[in-house]
């Protein structure tokens, strides 16, 4: 199977994760390009993978990219597309596929000189272990052919779900995109309780570590549940479960969440709007 030369733009966390991801599942790392701004990360990069192609010059690493895969922050996007629609010949024919919150289809259209081959997505940084969550969105007149290609790199990292309104990827970013930042604060929360009772770090994030590893693995084999039962399949009556519970109750837990999903969402809408 020949791999598709996929470049990547900015080789920062979420860009990181990706083709790290894809190098581990099998993509030969001489088919995949990364441009940066900064010399640094590249040189360590190019210690850890010697046949990955890296550059400081974007022009250069897309020149023969199938796919180009567009990783700076959202602010940088314009900025960082405007002299490579002139610099490199054919560009605005290639596969463009970004992961930037907040810059709607249209937006990038524009940005790529009209450029028609754009897939975007929302993926996640567990993808460096093969664990990711990407939402896509294509508009209508996208090929099949496009839509698989850019699924099956996502795929190569983690699961992948099509939204049909683009208006959807805000909620993919609340729900996927952002969510490691919940689960990694609600887990150092724990953490910090622990060490609060007097138990060591390293102890104390073993295990709260576990209890998410197993508790996220229990969800996903027993899909048939819903995740109140499982809660409640916990939560023996007077038991201790049920103390934790009731104080996460009292405390409005689900509206809390509730309303930093929303923030995220409202976040979203308007970086469409500004960018
Ligand atoms: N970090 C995350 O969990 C997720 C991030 N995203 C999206 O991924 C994109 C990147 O975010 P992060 O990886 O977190 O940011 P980051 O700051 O870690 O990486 C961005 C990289 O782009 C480089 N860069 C900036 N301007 C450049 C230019 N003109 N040419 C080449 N490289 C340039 C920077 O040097 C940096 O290494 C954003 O658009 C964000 O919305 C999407 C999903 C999750
Ligand atoms: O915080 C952000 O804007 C990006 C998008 C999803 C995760 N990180």
């Amino acid at each position: 199977m020949l791999y598709p030369i996929v470049t990547f733009i900015g080789a920062g966390n979420m860009a990181s994760a990706i083709f790290k991801g894809l190098i581990k599942q099998g993509h030969p790392a001489d088919r995949i390009r990364v441009s940066n701004r900064s010399q640094g990360k590249l040189d360590a990069l190019k210690q850890e993978f010697p046949t990955l192609h890296v550059s400081t010059n974007n022009a250069e690493a897309v020149a023969d990219a199938d796919v180009v895969v567009l990783a700076v922050k959202p602010q940088m996007m314009e900025d960082m597309l405007k002299p490579l629609t002139t610099e490199v010949a054919g560009f605005d024919q290639k596969l463009f596929v970004s992961v930037a919150a907040g810059i709607s289809i249209a937006r990038l259209q524009s940005m790529l000189n009209g450029a028609k081959r754009i897939v975007r997505t929302m993926p996640n940084t567990p993808s460096l272990i093969g664990l990711g969550m990407t939402g896509l969105f294509a508009q209508i007149d996208t090929s099949d052919a496009d839509k698989n290609l850019a699924d099956s790199l996502m795929a190569a990292v983690g699961k992948t779900a099509w939204v049909s309104q683009e208006a959807e990827i805000n909620q993919v970013i609340a729900a996927a995109g952002s969510s490691p930042a919940y689960f990694f604060m609600f887990m150092n929360a724990m953490q910090k309780s622990l060490e609060g009772m007097g138990m060591d770090s390293q102890t104390a994030r073993k295990l709260v570590e576990q209890a998410a590893i197993g508790s996220s693995q229990l969800a996903a084999h027993q899909s048939d549940k819903t995740l109140t039962e499982l809660t409640q399949q916990v939560t023996s009556k007077g038991g201790t479960t049920a103390q934790a519970v009731a104080t996460f109750e009292n405390g409005d837990l689900a509206g809390l969440v509730d309303q930093a999903m929303q923030a995220c969402v409202a976040r979203a809408e308007e970086m469409e709007k500004l960018l």
